[in-house]
């Protein structure tokens, strides 16, 4: 069950769920629809995935009941940002969530691009930002992404942009970039910026569970931190960007 309700200064459309289960039934359904509808304009679908619990449990309700709903093959997946680390190491993102949202026989055919981050922050970032530049089509700043799924932590991050952070600078030309002495470890990473996303079409905030209650409260309401300000050049963007929220997180 939902209720949606519009920003009080509008960027985006707040959506309750009543559990985190219902917040990543509504992910995978909806990603599934936005990746399909992509196919059929452009011949093709490219996702910005995110790490993380909250998505986790979307990208299990996908394999397990949608692996069938699309070619996979048209689908080019990114990850929103990297820690410095090899992809075989618990801290890798795309370690966590490439073997299983790309385990099935059908998922196996999505093209993933993923960061070279065992060679560290700078190379990283350096390689992993001509990627992306490689799909940004000609007259456009940024690349194409028809879904982006963002979580948020419980100060205020999302992606690896953290609040008061020297490096996080919202005007980045920039499309990714190395980031050091992150408050949560590990302390090296690469992240997408704002600008990355400033082509983007669709958006998912996963904002679930009581420990993002605060943080989500704020963003709502002063829109100042990372998570706030990245919905909102998503928003000016055009993008329509949707925050899933649990009861827990909205209480
Ligand atoms: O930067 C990191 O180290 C985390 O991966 C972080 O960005 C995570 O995505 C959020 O904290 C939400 O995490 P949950 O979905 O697990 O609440």
């Amino acid at each position: 069950m939902r209720v949606k309700q519009e920003w009080s200064h509008p960027v985006a459309a707040i959506e309750k769920f009543e559990t985190s289960a219902d917040v990543a039934a509504e992910a995978a359904r909806s990603a599934i629809a936005v990746l399909q509808q992509a196919i059929e304009t452009f011949g093709d679908a490219r996702w910005v995935l995110a790490g993380g619990s909250s998505p986790m449990s979307a990208y299990k309700i996908i394999v397990a009941e949608y692996a069938d709903a699309l070619d996979w093959s048209k689908v080019t997946a990114v990850i929103g940002d990297e820690r410095a680390v090899g992809v075989d190491s618990p801290d890798s993102n795309w370690g966590q969530v490439t073997p299983l949202l790309f385990g099935t026989p059908q998922t196996s055919t999505v093209t993933g691009i993923r960061p070279v981050t065992e060679l560290g922050a700078e190379t990283a970032a350096i390689r992993y930002n001509d990627d992306l530049q490689a799909l940004v089509a000609d007259g456009d700043t940024a690349p194409r992404f028809d879904l982006v799924w963002l979580g948020v932590g419980e100060d205020g991050h999302t992606l690896s942009l953290f609040p008061g952070h020297p490096e996080f600078n919202e005007d980045d030309e920039a499309l990714v970039v190395p980031i050091h002495n992150s408050p949560k470890p590990p302390p090296n990473r690469i992240t997408l910026t704002v600008k990355a996303l400033t082509n983007s079409r669709h958006a998912v905030i996963f904002a679930t569970g009581a420990g993002k209650k605060d943080a989500l409260a704020l963003a709502v309401s002063e829109k100042k931190l990372p998570i706030a300000r990245v919905s909102a050049a998503l928003d000016a963007a055009g993008a329509d960007v949707r925050w899933l929220f649990d009861a827990a997180a909205a209480s």
